[in-house]
């Protein structure tokens, strides 16, 4: 068994400790909130973002050097908005080399950069190649309660990939392994937008018809960016891909298909994320995500109309009905011209 570190205290970061610790790792959850650390020390819960008793294996930490001083593995799982403060911290705070494996789902804005990308660039003594992804369909709630899940885990250097499957896999949270990080990554972030755009279409009042549709056609602009990008179209079919992407538009406990429901309810983008008190990843990935289709030439309309509704405030009916009325074509255009690009050269 393993001292392991968990950087990020919120939902994720908490559900992810109790899986360490139900495994007979002695985990480290470091706050960035001395109050929070305190808290969750003495009561054995963390209630705003987490229901329910800490098993005695979890001891928080606010020091972020005394939380992974000699551990074996480091999780890091704050917002993405985050990463790169966090990683630029652990330099010159790491004796040995542990694991590094990340579990947040986003792309920065700007730089079009995924998660494994953000952390080698600030933590300057690991490579791209050494950064593991955990990623999958995973509700906090649902896997702080033990009810079976299954992710993905990957990373280039495999070797790594299988550390952490062999970290988390327990008999209630199923782990597989992958080597296409980069589809497993853009899986993971671009789902939230399509959430973003079913909590829009049931906020709207529309039925499962129409989000049916979102999720289909929304799968089928992810993995045409993806593939543009150089990941396996397959990993699109996976837990990172598929997976993620039903439980995240089907379900009340996404944050990102809440917030969206709001936005079709009406309310104004600010006025929701204040609502929230939680992490709503889409909002920022739809950004990037619309820089991207740009630049890679992709057609993405669903991403584009998500975007502006969040930012040029378009209505979500206005949105629905430009969709409703694009140009005729074959629902395999994409994935015949994906699979011969990819093929048949
Ligand atoms: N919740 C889930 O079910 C899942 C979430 N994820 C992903 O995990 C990542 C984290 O999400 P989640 O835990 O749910 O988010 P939450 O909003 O529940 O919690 C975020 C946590 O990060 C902390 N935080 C914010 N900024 C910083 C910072 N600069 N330094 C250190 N800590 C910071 C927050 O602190 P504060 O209290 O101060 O805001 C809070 O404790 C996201 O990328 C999300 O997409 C992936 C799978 C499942
Ligand atoms: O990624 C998630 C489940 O796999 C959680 O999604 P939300 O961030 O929308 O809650």
């Amino acid at each position: 068994m393993a001292n392991v570190a968990v950087l990020g205290a919120g939902s994720w970061g908490t559900a992810l400790s109790i899986v360490l610790a139900d495994n007979g790792h002695d985990v480290r959850l470091w706050s960035h909130r001395k109050e929070q650390a305190e808290t969750i020390n003495r009561t054995r819960k963390n209630e705003k973002y987490l229901q329910g008793i800490l098993p005695e294996q979890i001891t928080a930490f606010h020091d972020l050097k005394e939380a992974v001083t000699g551990v074996a593995a480091i999780i890091v799982v704050v917002p993405t908005k985050a990463i790169r403060e966090v990683s630029q911290n652990l330099n010159n705070m790491l004796a040995e080399k542990p694991t590094i494996i990340h579990a947040s789902k986003g792309i920065e804005p700007d730089t079009l950069k995924r998660v494994s990308e953000m952390i080698s660039e600030e933590l300057t003594t690991y490579d791209y190649e050494e950064i593991v992804v955990l990623s999958g369909p995973s509700h906090a709630e649902e896997v702080a309660l033990r009810h079976p899940t299954t992710v993905t885990v990957s990373a280039v250097n495999m070797d790594n990939a299988k550390i952490a499957q062999d970290l988390f896999n327990s008999d209630t949270f199923r782990v597989y392994t992958s080597s296409d990080i980069l589809g497993i990554e853009l899986g993971g972030a671009l789902k939230n937008i399509i959430a973003l755009g079913a909590g829009i279409s049931d906020g709207l009042g529309y039925g499962d018809n129409a989000k049916a549709a979102l999720m289909t056609r929304g799968l089928a602009e992810i993995a045409r960016l993806g593939t543009s990008l150089g990941a396996n179209p397959l990993s699109f079919l996976g837990l990172p891909g598929v997976g993620d992407l039903i439980v995240t538009c089907t379900s009340v406990h996404s944050r990102n298909w809440r917030a969206g429901n709001l936005l079709g309810k009406g309310n104004k983008l600010d006025d929701v994320l204040e609502q929230m008190g939680m992490v709503v990843e889409g909002v920022r990935t739809v950004k990037a995500a619309y820089q991207f289709a740009k630049e890679q030439q992709v057609e993405m309309p669903i991403t584009s109309g998500i975007y502006q509704i969040l930012f040029e405030e378009k209505t979500p009916k206005a949105v629905v009905d430009e969709l409703m009325s694009r140009d005729k074509r074959d629902e395999m255009d994409d994935i015949s011209i994906l699979l011969n690009e990819r093929y048949t050269q």
